[in-house]
């Protein structure tokens, strides 16, 4: 690491003699290799002295009047140079150096290191060795500190390192714009983290939390932190963290950030963000009495606030939610795999979630021998969804995690739900008056509050799914509504999207999905899938769950590359690795260059008057094309063509069958009992 040491020779730790002498250009020194600043220093201390020397001895052999005098002024006491100078950041010296601990997080201004000693007065210093000893004398040990500064001006973090306090730096710029969500996620996993390792020690130690001044940044952060692991809303973390901390955040565009993140609404914003601390001189206040930025904040242009609701249009393809660390991710796949009882293999980065075959004239007598209940195949983005304490994760085909902000209370609506993990299909419906809307479909549950459930029937965890995650939204969010529960400042409406279970029918309703239901739908749908009543969740293929499409559907992802001579080439996957298709060739239409889609995964169904494959479109969400083996089950399916009338006749021929029609009375049979009993 490089890091350009813009320091004040004057000051110390350079000796007296060297005090007048200042260099011309800021020193860069490579950290890494030279250790320290002092080394640094030491350094140029010796090529001085040896300019010195080498100056007198050039002295001595001239003698001349001139020559002296030239040395006289190269080494005369030289004006201070203000580009030297380091002044501590405006309002800094009265502003109170750290507050009280929050679950073990101190909330601090930033150290100043010995290069600002000229500008702040002895008894107003704060440096990390000061700030140790304040800390020591409090009984409290650092073990951890967060840098949120957006410099590197102020000390050097071996300060910390040298003495074997973790450091770990957040850049976050301050001035108009809040920390990005990005931030916010690895700030809450380190604190998490750090935390957590803490409770089995006899002696836990603390983390510091700095900014410039402690208080906005600083604030932003540990509400953020607070929100996601214990605290209910928003009003109450900003109050925890202003009595600690006081007077708190006092930027209004941080606490309205944060109200808006948690989807809540504040009841008086007057009271939520107080007045600017006397410390912020009023040449620290803009023209409207607002706190002017932090002087380490760059100079771009504010970042507008993210509000997903301005953008009008949304696609399928919309990367949705906040990047997530990649400590966490990993640690976010080893938690779905123990979830779906699976073995844990190296690398374990193959998404696990269930994957339906297509339907072929061979496994069509699946039907006949299993209860079967079907739905339309919703089309959308397959996401699996980790519901945390501290978030929600959608998980993309790629097993991959992003974060985002859901609320799931638990069915006696006390708490939250924590590590329960659900399957479905994000989907955008076209919605009469109101335009677009973001639907995730969840047709499965695989774990519940850290229990897994996937040994469990598709019935079960189908009604579970119902009873523990869909219904207790939605009577909190009437609770809410009413104002009948003390949270009525949670807006659901403005979360990311809203959430329903997905219904499943009796398989003799097939031909009122077909003809009525799929068309009367405000979302694309592409076919079928017929789910085993009775069966386990299968983690990936899953022989036993069957998909239709509609004939002219029916699709292979392939990776498709272009040579330099600008042949064709189409891949699949075969055990891992690229499989050339020989002799295969896509039609793009007219709209699409073949060139800017090479290296792209292209979804394709088959042109049979053209003997080719017709692009139907490009999948932003996989990375991988089909496997060989998922092609040869597709091909099956386009050749044995079991169109919607052979489907129709099948499934005429199944309700008829004993053992289909003798448990589909008792199903029905239940669910009218089901309807008669109070709710
Ligand atoms: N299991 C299940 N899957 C559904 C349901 N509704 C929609 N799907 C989607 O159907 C997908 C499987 O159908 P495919 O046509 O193979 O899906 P795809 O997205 O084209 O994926 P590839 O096979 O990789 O091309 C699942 O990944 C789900 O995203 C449902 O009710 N149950």
């Amino acid at each position: 690491m490089t890091f350009s040491m813009d320091m004040d020779l004057n000051a110390s730790p350079v000796p007296d003699d060297d005090e007048q002498q200042p260099y011309d250009e800021p020193v860069e020194v490579d950290y890494a290799q030279e250790g320290h600043v002092e080394s640094a220093v030491a350094t140029l201390r010796r090529e001085r002295e040896e300019r010195r020397k080498k100056l007198k001895r050039e002295q001595q052999d001239d003698g001349s009047r001139l020559h002296s005098q030239q040395i006289r002024n190269d080494y005369a006491p030289q004006p201070k140079r203000h580009s030297r100078f380091k002044e501590a950041p405006q309002g800094w010296l009265d502003c109170p150096a750290f507050g009280e601990p929050i679950d073990k997080i101190i909330p601090s201004k930033v150290p100043l290191d010995e290069t600002f000693n000229e500008s702040v007065p002895p008894g107003k210093r704060y440096s990390s060795k000061q700030l140790v000893n304040k800390q020591r004398k409090a009984g409290r040990e650092i073990g951890l500190v967060i840098d949120l500064t957006n410099t590197t001006r102020y000390y050097s973090p071996a300060e910390w390192t040298r003495q074997g306090t973790k450091y770990a730096k957040i850049a976050c710029k301050g001035r108009d714009a809040v920390p990005d969500n990005e931030s916010v996620n690895k700030f809450v996993y380190e604190a998490m983290m750090f935390l957590d390792r803490q409770k089995q020690s006899k002696n836990p130690k603390y983390i510091l939390v700095h900014c410039t001044h402690g208080h906005n940044r600083t604030g932003f952060m540990i509400i953020h932190y607070l929100m996601r692991t214990h605290v209910s809303c928003v009003a109450e973390a900003i109050n925890i963290f202003a009595q600690r901390r006081p007077p708190g955040i006092y930027k209004r565009d941080y606490i309205e950030a944060l109200y808006s993140f948690y989807h809540e609404v504040p009841e008086n914003m007057m009271l939520a963000c107080p007045p600017t601390p006397e410390w912020k001189r009023p040449d620290d206040l803009d023209l409207n009495g607002e706190a002017k930025q932090d002087d380490d904040d760059d100079n771009g242009d504010p970042e507008p606030l993210r509000n997903e609701s301005e953008d009008k249009i949304i696609t399928n393809d919309d990367v949705l939610g906040d990047e997530v660390p990649y400590d966490q991710q990993e640690a976010l796949r080893v938690l779905c795999y123990r979830l779906l009882e699976m073995p844990l293999v190296r690398g374990h980065s193959q998404f696990p979630g269930s994957h339906p075959v297509s339907l072929n004239s061979e496994n069509l007598q699946l039907l006949r021998q299993r209860y079967y209940f079907a739905t339309w195949k919703a089309d959308g983005t397959r996401y699996m969804m980790l519901i945390m304490r501290d978030g929600c994760f959608l998980i993309d085909r790629n097993f991959c995690f992003r974060r985002v902000q859901m609320r799931f209370p638990h069915k006696s609506l006390e708490g939250l739900h924590d590590m329960t993990l659900i399957d479905g299909e994000m989907i955008i419906d076209t919605v009469p008056d109101s335009g677009l809307k973001r639907r995730y479909l969840a047709y499965d549950l695989m774990a519940l509050g850290a229990v897994s459930k996937t040994k469990l029937p598709f019935s079960e965890r189908w009604k579970m799914l119902e009873d523990e995650i869909i219904r207790p939204r939605y009577h909190e969010k009437k609770q809410f509504e009413s104002g009948a529960k003390s949270n009525p400042l949670y807006k659901y409406d403005m979360e990311l999207f809203s959430v329903r279970r997905k219904d499943f029918w009796l398989l003799s309703t097939v031909k009122k999905v077909l003809k009525e239901f799929i068309p009367s739908l405000c979302h694309d749908a592409d076919g079928l899938i017929f789910q085993g009543w009775d069966d386990p969740y299968v983690t990936r293929t899953h022989e036993g769950l069957l998909k239709w499409k509609y004939p002219e559907m029916n699709s292979v992802d392939f990776l498709f590359e272009l040579t330099n001579d600008n042949r064709q080439l189409v891949f699949l996957y075969e055990r891992g690795k690229k499989k050339l298709m020989d002799g295969a060739r896509i039609a793009f239409t007219d709209d699409v260059d073949p060139s800017s889609v090479a290296g792209r995964i292209v979804e394709c169904s088959w042109n049979k008057e053209e003997q080719c494959w017709a692009c139907m479109r490009i999948r932003s969400d996989k990375s991988t094309p089909n496997d060989i083996n998922t092609y040869r089950k597709v091909m099956r399916s386009i050749t044995d063509n079991i169109t919607e009338e052979k489907l129709l006749e099948e499934i005429d021929e199944i309700r008829r069958l004993p053992m289909y029609a003798d448990r589909m009375h008792a199903h029905t049979k239940m669910a009218q009992q089901r309807r008669r009993l109070p709710p």
